[in-house]
């Protein structure tokens, strides 16, 4: 059985009068990925900061086995350095080995003797993550770590997340992107109202309450709706009858004998499914009318 990596159990934090973390409690075994998910103002970044030691937190226990590596949502570096002098700086404070591979497939030789202050958004967020995989972390946060990086950064982010999944560094990291979250992720911890309100796999929380799918219709003439209790009518989309249903098999079957015994011909049909970000909505949504 895996090892656990990470441990965190009833961790709270207030700023003041606010209580941000309400006992927030994740695990996570080595060669795991889990993303940290909630609205802006959740309390992501304070949690990771918490368990980093990076804030002090309130009450709780976090514990870490093994080295970190932490990839900060800002961070800055002085203006004249050079990535190769900041690599090699921070390897002499952490007394670890840099990971070459890494360094090379997020294209940190290819910013040549650039200073930092001549480095884009996205090359410091390329650098950055080279720095945190110094001394090979076996665990690892990232804070947002695709944000301001175009579509080769974030491939190549991707596959070096693959890499050290597969040596066995387990990752922890909060993301807004949820098409990255359900194609990197085991493990989904959300965050509502300071407290964790779902935590699982992508695929249990796409499964999870009320979830249902969109039946999209063409025929050559309209439907009477009214004859319906599987699926309810909710409006047009060019051409298309639209229906939601959550019994699928059921809606179908419903709507196919309605065409039938009318005499309608179907022209088209279409089945959409709830995606992991209406899901997260679903959530978010729920908050803000709590
Ligand atoms: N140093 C601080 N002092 C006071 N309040 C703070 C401090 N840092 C964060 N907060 C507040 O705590 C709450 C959580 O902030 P946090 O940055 O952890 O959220 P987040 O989920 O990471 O948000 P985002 O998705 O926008 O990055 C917010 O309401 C924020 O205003």
């Amino acid at each position: 059985m895996s090892k656990s990596a990470l441990t965190v159990q009833n961790l709270c934090k207030r700023y003041g009068e606010k209580e941000v973390l309400k006992g927030v409690s994740l695990t996570l075994k080595e060669g795991e990925i889990a993303a940290l998910l909630g609205p802006n103002g959740a309390g992501k970044t304070t949690a990771l900061e918490c368990i980093e030691g990076l804030r002090t937190r309130d009450s709780g226990r976090v514990e870490i086995s093994g080295r970190l590596g932490v990839q900060l949502q800002s961070s800055s570096l002085p203006a004249t350095i050079r990535p190769q002098e900041a690599l090699e700086l921070f390897r002499r404070w952490n007394g670890g080995e840099r990971d070459r591979e890494a360094e090379t497939e997020l294209g940190i030789d290819a910013l040549g003797k650039r200073p930092y202050r001549a480095l884009s958004t996205g090359q410091k967020r390329r650098l950055h993550l080279a720095l945190a995989l110094i001394g090979r972390p076996s665990l690892l946060f990232l804070d947002e770590p695709t944000a301001g990086l175009d579509v080769e950064g974030r491939a190549a982010l991707h596959r070096q997340i693959g890499r050290l999944k597969e040596r066995g560094c387990a990752i922890l990291l909060a993301s807004h992107d949820m098409a990255e979250v359900e194609r990197l992720c085991d493990q989904i911890v959300l965050l509502k109202g300071g407290r964790v309100a779902f935590s699982g796999s992508p695929s249990e929380l796409l499964c999870q309450g009320e979830t249902g799918a969109q039946i999209s219709l063409k025929t050559s003439i309209p439907l009477d709706a009214a004859a319906l209790h599987n699926c309810r009518f909710t409006g047009e989309h060019q051409g298309y009858a639209l229906y939601r249903t959550q019994q699928l098999g059921e809606g179908l079957w419903e709507l196919l004998s309605l065409a039938r015994s009318a005499g309608v011909r179907v022209e088209d049909l279409r089945v959409e499914h709830q995606s992991l970000e209406d899901r997260f909505l679903d959530f978010a949504q729920q908050e803000e009318t709590k």
